[in-house]
């Protein structure tokens, strides 16, 4: 009897593509598999996973683009032929039910249009390929298809050529014109980077099991855990755990602001339990990203390994973010750079350049890869050094990237080969080019035999976020390796991710062409004692995958248990199909809106904080239908709240000061709740606020009625956090003994009487008869029949202050379980929908969750018919092959998978005929 094995902790791992290049070979229809190239040190993690005793890894990846491998002419012939037998013996009775991919775009007369619906150039995939392909790769692999457009290359755009350039501190004009010959638009492209986000969060949606842990990869998928988030979180016992590592740089604020979809991308990212980054300056820059944009707070602590980690709060909610720099698969390095094959081409090489120092540059042939000042370096070096001339070669490899064409790509390439020319010709001779170089791919063995025969490697990268070529080099170079190529120097840019882990490799500025040149003479120069030492010290320092994949999971594992022993509740989105339902079948329809951060953004001046023409629209059809009542319950004053609602519209009932005033609906008249209270508080708690406002410039004090609020948005944030906490101590020593409250808001403290609070207010509107005049002096009937109250109730707000008004709404519909479970609506509850603004991970007794005043107004636009549940929705059904779930273009891929289908199996008969 064998021993029963424990558990695999389940782990679904997300990459941006699958380690694969897919090529689609139309002769036999079948796949032809091939390694991807880039992205090593992630692929490394994957394998070592994949043999873990301790993880069962799946991974989700999208296929990339898909290749065909097209017919050459004999072979169309021949399969011509063959379909035209096919044809004449057609068997009708074909029951495949394989759809193909959509998009023809119903154009069925464009040339390159068949008679019969496909389009010749469009990649058209069956059921069975899409099986037959899963069986062809690792069995835990698990494809994400995305093939509605005949450009594939579509859903990188965003995350290549808006989000990459800016993470790299190039600010790209091209982020709000034209991106695409085919007309696309930076809209549609941020559209096709949703999708791509969305696509993934179906795939998991099919593989999720309660208790799996989610770690997410890269920039492409920067939306995925707030998406995740939202799909599964309406189950409140899923204890739903997310992991993202960053592998690029994180900007600074300065940079990340630039950004049109700033907001968005860091709503999305935050979803994540734990956001992780190359290094401490990149999660330094995060934190601060989010301290600006979301108002978030943080905490820096030291971890258990002795590193910074930040404990922060988003929106309520709990996230850790720091730094875990990823590494090489050392052994494999060593085992496959060290073999007779390369042995030989290795002795090539020294072969070719002997009696010369080799340096050996190898870069992604991108702009921020530093092969402009690694040449003006090397030109300057020769210049300096007349005794170096003709005693050293560069060979630069640049591999190309995707976007080979792009105009920058072009104008770099001009660059590179006039400075190339320009050092061989003014350098070299007829027998001799100083530099060598190599636009083009290179195989691995190659790659490694280059690493092995240099003297010297230059990594003079402007912006990266881990370089991996320093350290595979450094790995090829250590004492372990081989005593022939042991100790040789590398000199790296302090611009790269990885000169914070090989702290002493040679750093240098690249942007300092002298101080480069300085720098290659002196490791010329070094002893090979001294080489030796440099080379011991870095070697020590390289990451290994391994060790970085055990770290990662060991913490986010770590992350899972806390969050299971402290039951961290993380809220739902807002299911808005379902509300719309709820709302088309109520009758008595009560709306509950906080106002700031709820209905209008988050604004540096509160004076700013006004509101939109669309939600005006919205407000206005919403309170026009006989079954609706409108209600906003703001912290404003009496003075705001008149001025752009009071005085706009009659309809909606208003209460101001955190329910110290309210004004009924359809009546001009306030009525003040508080009149009896005594407010010589006031003159003390202005005092200490005073004087707080001088020590924090940018801050000030708004004086309402009877609340006070001092606002610290405009400080500076640190100073301003400071000021705050002092604030609120020197307050509570004395507010107590005059009942007050003192309440912390968004960049603001307020204080107001104890009694009143917005709950008191929701209590008297949802026990009263519904559509009557309110009297808000009277005692509450709560003897009202449930018949008078309202049958659905939907309550907004962002604050700490309308967690009141969510609690008196659980706690009525608590009173309301058992007693009137016969008046439950088809749903299965009684229509109440206390809403919280802000992200899932909030803390928050709301039931549900929109993200902000964005996602509210689109919400009530659903209710008043004003936009589609597709815009509104936020995320979106997919099938299996990543169309939008019966769209008009999914009825119309029907119609070209079917002709596919017949296309395949030889008919005549043409879709268009039916
Ligand atoms: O209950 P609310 O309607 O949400 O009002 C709460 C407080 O909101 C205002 O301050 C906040 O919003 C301002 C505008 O966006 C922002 O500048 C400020 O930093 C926020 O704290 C308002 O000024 C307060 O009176 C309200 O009590
Ligand atoms: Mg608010």
């Amino acid at each position: 009897m064998t021993a029963n094995k424990p558990k695999k902790q389940r782990i679904i791992n997300c990459v941006s593509q699958l380690p694969y290049k897919i090529t689609l070979d139309e002769s036999s229809d079948d796949w032809i598999i091939n390694p991807a190239t880039g992205n090593s040190a992630l692929y490394s993690s994957l394998d070592y996973l994949q043999d873990s005793d301790e993880y069962e890894q799946i991974v989700v990846g999208w296929t990339g683009e898909i290749s065909k491998k097209t017919l050459t002419k004999a072979e169309l012939l021949k399969k011509q032929l063959e379909e035209e037998k096919l044809t004449s013996n057609n068997s009708k009775d074909n029951k495949n039910d394989s759809t193909a991919n959509e998009n023809n775009n119903g154009n069925n007369n464009s040339n390159n249009v068949h008679g019969n619906g496909l389009d010749e150039d469009k990649l058209y995939v069956t059921n069975e390929q899409m099986n037959n392909l899963k069986s062809k790769i690792n069995k835990n692999y698990n494809p994400v298809w995305l093939l509605r457009s005949r450009k594939q290359s579509r859903w990188r755009n965003y995350a290549e050529n808006i989000i990459w350039p800016l993470f790299h501190y190039i600010l790209n004009p091209s982020t709000e014109v034209d991106l695409d010959s085919d007309g696309s638009d930076a809209n549609n492209s941020w559209y096709d980077y949703v999708k791509f986000n969305e696509a993934y969060a179906m795939k998991i949606g099919e593989i999720y099991q309660p208790g799996d842990i989610i770690w997410i990869h890269d920039y492409y998928l920067l939306l995925l855990p707030q998406l995740l988030r939202m799909k599964f979180n309406s189950d409140s016992e899923n204890n739903l755990v997310i992991g993202y590592f960053h592998h690029a740089p994180w900007p600074s604020y300065e940079y990340f602001r630039c950004l049109p979809r700033r907001k968005e991308i860091l709503d999305g990212l935050v979803g994540a339990d734990r956001i992780s980054f190359q290094n401490e300056q990149f999660s330094r820059h995060f934190v601060s990203s989010c301290k600006r944009l979301l108002d978030s707070t943080s905490k820096k602590v030291k971890n258990d390994r002795g590193k910074d980690q930040y404990n922060m709060s988003v929106y309520g909610g709990d996230l850790i973010v720091d730094s875990s720099p990823i590494g090489v698969d050392t052994d494999k390095i060593m085992s496959e750079a060290f073999t007779p094959d390369v042995d030989s081409k290795v002795d090539a090489i020294r072969q070719a350049y002997q009696g010369k120092k080799i340096i050996i540059g190898r870069d992604r042939f991108d702009p921020v890869r530093g092969i402009i000042q690694k040449l003006r370096a090397f030109e300057t070096f020769l210049a300096m050094y007349p005794e170096w001339r003709e005693q050293v070669v560069l060979i630069q490899v640049s591999s190309p990237t995707l976007n080979r064409e792009s105009p920058q790509n072009i104008r770099l390439e001009q660059q590179v080969n006039e400075l190339v020319n320009s050092i061989n010709s003014q350098y070299g001779n007829l027998n001799f080019a100083p530099v060598q170089h190599y636009y083009m791919r290179i195989p691995k063995d190659v790659y490694f035999s280059l690493l092995r025969a240099a003297n010297l490697c230059l990594i003079t990268s402007v912006r990266d976020g881990m370089n991996t070529t320093a350290l595979e080099y450094v790995t090829i170079k250590s004492h372990d390796s081989n005593s022939s190529c042991y100790g040789m120097p590398l000199i790296l840019s302090e611009f790269s991710g990885s000169s914070s882990v090989l702290k002493d490799a040679i750093i240098v500025n690249p942007w300092d062409s002298v101080a480069v040149a300085k720098s290659i003479n002196n490791a010329f120069n070094l002893t090979k004692v001294q080489r030796e030492t440099i080379q011991d010290k870095t070697w020590a320092e390289v990451p290994s995958i391994k060790s970085w994949t055990d770290t990662y999971m060991d913490q986010i594992v770590e992350v899972s248990k806390q969050s299971e022993s402290q039951d961290r509740k993380k809220t739902p989105a807002l299911n808005r199909p379902v509300l719309l339902e709820n709302y088309k079948a109520a009758n008595r329809r009560l709306f509950l809106f906080d106002y700031d951060g709820t209905l209008t953004p988050i604004v540096k001046d509160p004076a700013a904080a006004i509101p939109t023409a669309r939600l005006y629209t919205i407000m206005e059809k919403l309170s026009q239908d006989p079954k609706n009542q409108i209600w906003i319950i703001s912290g404003r004053d009496q003075v705001f709240l008149n001025k752009w609602w009071g005085s706009k519209n009659k309809h909606i009932g208003l209460s101001a000061e955190h329910g110290c005033f309210v004004k009924d609906i359809g009546t001009p008249e306030w009525v003040n709740l508080a009149k009896k209270f005594d407010m010589s508080w006031q003159v003390r708690v202005n005092k200490v606020m005073e004087d707080l406002t001088t020590k924090t410039p940018g801050s000030f004090i708004e004086r309402k009625e009877v609340a006070l609020t001092w606002h610290y948005r405009a400080a500076v944030p640190e100073l301003g956090d400071y000021n705050a906490t002092e604030l609120k101590r020197l307050l509570l020593e004395f507010t107590e003994d005059f009942d007050l409250d003192v309440m912390e808001g968004k960049k603001n403290i307020e204080v107001r009487p104890k009694f009143v609070n917005k709950g008191e207010i929701v209590k008297r509107l949802v026990w009263h008869k519904y559509g009557t005049p309110q009297d808000l002096l009277k005692p509450l009937d709560q003897k009202l029949p449930i018949d008078e109250m309202p049958d659905f109730i939907l309550c907004l707000g962002d604050d700490f202050t309308d967690e009141d008004m969510f609690r008196q709404l659980n706690s009525i519909e608590s009173h309301w379980n058992g007693k009137y479970d016969d008046k439950r609506n088809r749903w299965g509850n009684f229509g109440f929908y206390p809403v919280t603004v802000g992200s899932a991970a909030k803390v928050t007794v709301a039931k549900a969750h929109l993200t902000d005043p964005q996602q509210v107004l689109d919400t009530l636009g659903l209710l008043v018919g004003n936009v589609s549940l597709f815009q509104s929705a936020g995320t979106v059904e997919l099938d299996a092959r990543g169309h939008v779930k019966d769209s008009e273009s999914s009825k119309k891929s029907h119609a070209a998978s079917v002709a596919y289908t017949l296309k395949r199996t030889g008919s005549s008969t043409s879709i268009n005929k039916k």
